[in-house]
């Protein structure tokens, strides 16, 4: 069957001023930081695409270009045919973004999160409730939908975000480091669901530095080493002679001689 590409990437750059404070963390006197260096990449449809690479090497960055929360300062990238920076509200249409960091507002109960969203896609009364009624089962969120979120548990917490942001059934889902800060059991729910959405024919865009999660989930792989993709691959033909994390290892150990001349 031919693969359908559905995200292509093309010269992403994105350098950021350092504050002081900042140089002191990276333990650099440049000002500059180059966090994402002419960046190219193709995401196939019904697959799940890894970024993987060290801290700091440009992973969440790149997603937040892709999830059009910052703009690039070059270069594109197309989101099913839609354009990051000329189309930016047609990407938010078709994508889903989620990060651990995702923060939910206490006050409010999964129920009234779930409504609101909904709304804001411009979905009807009853799309919500047949929508709500099918995710809240999956999760497993049902005997909590009317607790505030300042009283849900992490993982639970965890559970409404990918909800609320999965609610508009979008084909592209751009999830940075999916398993951070998880317990084992939500863990295992979030990856299991990745996988349902990929056999659904959704495309799924995961960041991560866990190579256990990539050779799980993953069917290609980007190394990221400096904000520059090093290698990108099917995972399969990247690990046909050694394990990943070895693989890993001899990429950034090259990629760091010849950066360092
Ligand atoms: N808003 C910002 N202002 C200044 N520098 C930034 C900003 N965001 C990211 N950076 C810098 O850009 C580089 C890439 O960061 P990024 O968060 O994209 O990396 P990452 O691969 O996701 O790593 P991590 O797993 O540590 O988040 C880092 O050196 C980081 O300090």
């Amino acid at each position: 069957m031919e693969e359908r590409e559905i995200l292509t990437v093309r010269d992403l750059c994105k350098t950021f001023t350092l504050s002081k404070r900042q140089q002191k963390i990276e333990k650099t006197h440049e000002k500059k930081k180059k966090a994402v260096d002419h960046l190219s990449f193709t995401a196939y449809e019904g697959e799940i695409f890894g970024l993987l690479g060290p801290n700091g090497a440009g992973k969440t960055t790149t997603l937040r270009m892709l999830a059009t929360l910052i703009r690039p300062d070059s270069g594109d990238a197309w989101m099913d045919g839609a354009s990051i920076v000329t189309q930016p509200e047609l990407v938010r249409r078709k994508i889903g973004f989620l990060t651990s960091e995702l923060k939910l507002e206490d006050f409010f109960t999964p129920n009234q999160l779930f409504q609101f969203f909904g709304e804001l896609h411009q979905m009807s009364r009853q799309q919500i409730e047949q929508r709500r009624a099918e995710l809240f089962e999956r999760f497993g969120i049902g005997a909590f939908a009317e607790v505030k979120v300042a009283n849900l548990s992490t993982g639970m917490k965890q559970k409404v975000s990918i909800v609320i942001s999965i609610l508009h059934d979008p084909s592209i889902i751009i999830f940075d480091e999916p398993t951070n800060g998880l317990d084992v059991l939500t863990a295992k729910t979030v990856t299991d669901f990745l996988l349902e959405l990929r056999t659904q024919g959704r495309t799924v865009i995961v960041s991560t530095h866990i190579f256990s999660l990539v050779e799980k989930l993953c069917d290609r792989v980007g190394i990221l080493i400096n904000g520059q993709m090093i290698v990108c691959e099917p995972l399969a033909e990247l690990t046909k002679e050694k394990c990943l994390e070895d693989v890993f290892f001899d990429i950034y150990q090259k990629a760091a001689g010849e950066q360092n001349g």
